[in-house]
């Protein structure tokens, strides 16, 4: 019998989309006031869906304990009240839009999930923007 459990946590960030290879002019024609060379902020809201089998000893698809202390630290340690932009390294390279947010959060949270379960990542940058990444 499969199904999904999911964990929701939330992290508070800044961040700019901003491409450095492209002009000022051009960020803003591209990304708005979303580009401010400033920044502003976020109240990121997250949830993962871990798909699995319930282990019939435990009754527990997996222990949602650990799932937190995963998020905790894969996620809202490194992200929360950070610059993304300037004080994560994945953001150094990376636009940071929601979606590829959302795909760093996946990648990192994959690699600490056993391989037999699947991942979902929703990610809300906005109570009505948001993205959800299965990984394909
Ligand atoms: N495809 C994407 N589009 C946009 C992204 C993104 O990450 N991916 N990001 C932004 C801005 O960073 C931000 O999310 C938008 O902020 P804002 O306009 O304030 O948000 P809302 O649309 O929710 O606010 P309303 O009150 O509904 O206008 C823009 N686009
Ligand atoms: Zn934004």
């Amino acid at each position: 019998m499969s199904l999904t459990v999911y964990r929701k946590a939330h992290f508070n960030a800044a961040h700019r989309l901003f491409k450095k290879e492209w002009s000022d002019a051009k960020n803003l024609e591209i990304f708005g006031k979303c580009s401010n060379p400033n920044y502003h902020g976020h109240n990121y809201e997250l949830e993962v869906g871990i798909t699995g089998d319930i282990d019939p000893e435990t009754g527990f698809l997996m222990d949602l304990k650990i799932l937190r202390q995963i998020i905790e630290e894969e996620v809202e340690t490194p992200f929360d009240h950070k610059n993304l932009n300037i004080e994560v390294p994945e953001f150094k390279s990376l636009n940071p839009t929601v979606e590829i947010i959302a795909v760093v959060i996946w990648n990192k949270i994959r690699t600490r999930i056993d391989s037999k379960y699947k991942i979902s990542v929703k990610l809300y940058e906005t109570p009505r923007n948001f993205v959800v990444y299965n990984g394909h």
